[in-house]
């Protein structure tokens, strides 16, 4: 498992706090993915379509042998396998997953654009992004993530879970 990636994770329709839990497992139990680190999950108003429930929204450390384009493949079957509807651009969602780096590589294609493009700009990303790791430099740019984060309103971002219950509860960290 020789690549490293971080996904984001969000959810803002039924039980939310259950598919973030679920995509969790099952990027665990994936043979060619681990989870290194989670954050702790937060409680985030609507951004872009404001419109709808308020989102919780996490990210996850991974360390995997897939390639980025069979990485989106298989978040993109995670996302199918819970019933993910996608009806409103930006709008209401059981899950989404979205990969917001891997290795140290800059990917424009058509299906997949990594740094995640719209990750800047996004206090839910860049907030559990730095918890994870706060010496993160973005690849594209050369810049420390905490520049990024250093200029972000924490508005709207709320810890709903703390890290070491997610770990406990996910990674089996000391818990199941
Ligand atoms: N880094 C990435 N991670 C996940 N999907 C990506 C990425 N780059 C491009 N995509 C493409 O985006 C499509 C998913 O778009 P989707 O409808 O989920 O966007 P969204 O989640 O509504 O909005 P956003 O991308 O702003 O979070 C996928 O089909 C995938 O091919
Ligand atoms: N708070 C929050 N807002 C969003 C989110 C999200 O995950 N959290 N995802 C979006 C499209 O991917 C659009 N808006």
């Amino acid at each position: 498992m020789e690549n490293t990636s971080y996904i984001a994770l969000g959810s803002n329709i039924g039980d939310r706090f259950e598919y973030l839990c679920k995509a969790v497992i099952a990027l665990r139990d994936h043979t060619h993915i681990s989870v290194l680190a989670t954050s702790s999950i937060y409680e985030t108003d609507p951004v872009g379509y404001v419109e709808q429930a308020c989102f919780l929204n996490m990210v996850v450390k991974i360390a995997t042998s897939l390639s980025p384009f069979a990485l989106l493949a298989a978040t993109m079957d995670i996302e199918k396998k819970f019933g993910r509807k996608r009806e409103v651009h930006w709008g209401p969602r059981t899950l989404d997953l979205d990969i917001l780096l891997y290795n140290h590589e800059n990917i424009e294609t058509e299906q997949l654009i990594i740094p995640h493009p719209r990750m800047f700009e996004r206090a839910f990303v860049l907030i559990p992004l730095f918890e994870i790791d706060e010496s993160l430099i973005i690849p594209s740019v050369q810049r420390p993530l905490r520049s990024y984060v250093e200029q972000l309103s924490d508005k709207g971002v709320r810890i709903w879970k703390s890290r070491e219950e997610v770990e406990e509860q996910l990674l089996g960290k000391g818990g199941i």
